[in-house]
């Protein structure tokens, strides 16, 4: 398993982590969210062994991470880190960046391997093209297969689908994350999008001011947020007596004794949203329809 012990850092003398604990068993995926800031990457980063820590221990197994204090080269054979620049050789093609790190001596099994990545990242169309001459997107797919080639036991993925294309982005995630759960790799992702959380990860980690808030399986968090913060990142919420309800979780009914007034309408793919005010305050309300702004409404809270 990876652990954490009591890991604090700084790039300064300004701590970005303080005192942070946790544990990921092998195969299992974690998320790792948190605002802008608030030390996602350097988590990663650390975990990597890109800097040495000031305070605290990494194990993987059994093994000491170390940073660049004790290792001449940063990283280690068992873990591969996809960072948000990809670093690729630009000019040579997408076969030869993902098989960059395979061994020349088995040609028909490397082939082999090249062909199998090229096909998890659904990227088959451009495999005899040079990296340089690929989108941003694209780019970052060949750097998620050049992690895999050398099938890592553990991969660190940051922000790792934000420049693929939503078209592609939804079977991209369950090529990917399917590919990593068949092979028992497990699998540190940061990220802002819900949608790398809620059907992939086992479970989520929250920072905040340079501590872990909350961590747990994303079906718990959703279901008792806890933290205006933690609602936040599933969706539109409301705070109201000092509770958060979900904007799916307010109905609009013919009487009720909470009333309100429209003063937007949202389109939302399968729903609209509705702002209303409700005590001079915004709250928002998903309905099937949109309404007109100044409507007076009733609305009930379903738990
Ligand atoms: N190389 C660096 N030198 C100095 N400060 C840094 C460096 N990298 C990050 N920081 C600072 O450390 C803090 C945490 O940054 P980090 O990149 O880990 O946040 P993050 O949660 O990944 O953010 P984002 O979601 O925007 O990618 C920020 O205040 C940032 O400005």
């Amino acid at each position: 398993m990876l652990h954490l012990k009591q890991v604090s850092f700084g790039y300064s003398k300004v701590k970005v982590l303080d005192s942070v604990n946790f544990k990921v068993n092998i195969g299992e995926n974690l998320s790792i969210i948190g605002e802008s800031g608030s030390g996602k990457s350097t988590l990663l980063k650390l975990i990597y062994g890109e800097y040495d820590l000031e305070e605290g221990e990494v194990f993987w197994k059994d093994t000491q991470i170390l940073g660049p204090k004790y290792n001449l080269v940063v990283g280690y054979d068992f873990m591969k880190y996809v960072t948000q620049e990809f670093d690729l050789m630009p000019f040579t093609t997408v076969e030869e960046n993902i098989g960059k790190f395979l061994s020349r001596f088995y040609l028909k099994k490397r082939k082999e391997r090249i062909d199998e990545l090229v096909k998890v990242v659904e990227l088959e169309a451009y495999a005899k093209t040079k990296v340089k001459n690929l989108s941003g997107g694209q780019k970052q797919r060949v750097a998620l297969a050049r992690a895999l080639a050398k099938q890592p036991e553990i991969l660190l993925l940051d922000e790792p689908f934000s420049h693929i294309d939503n078209f592609k982005k939804q079977s991209l995630r369950r090529s990917i994350f399917k590919y990593l759960k068949k092979h028992n790799i497990t699998c540190i992702v940061a990220t802002h999008d819900k949608n790398d959380v809620l059907g992939f990860a086992d479970e989520m980690l929250v920072l905040h001011d340079k501590k872990i808030i909350a961590k747990d399986s994303p079906q718990n968090l959703y279901k008792n947020p806890k933290l205006p913060l933690i609602a936040s990142f599933f969706g539109e919420f409301n705070s109201i007596d000092n509770s958060i309800y979900y904007a799916c979780q307010m109905k609009i009914v013919e009487h009720s004794e909470f009333k309100a007034i429209v003063k937007q309408s949202y389109f939302n793919g399968n729903s609209w949203l509705i702002e209303a005010e409700y005590n001079s305050e915004s709250i928002f309300i998903e309905h099937h329809k949109a309404l007109s702004n100044g409507l007076s409404i009733d609305f009930e809270i379903i738990e």
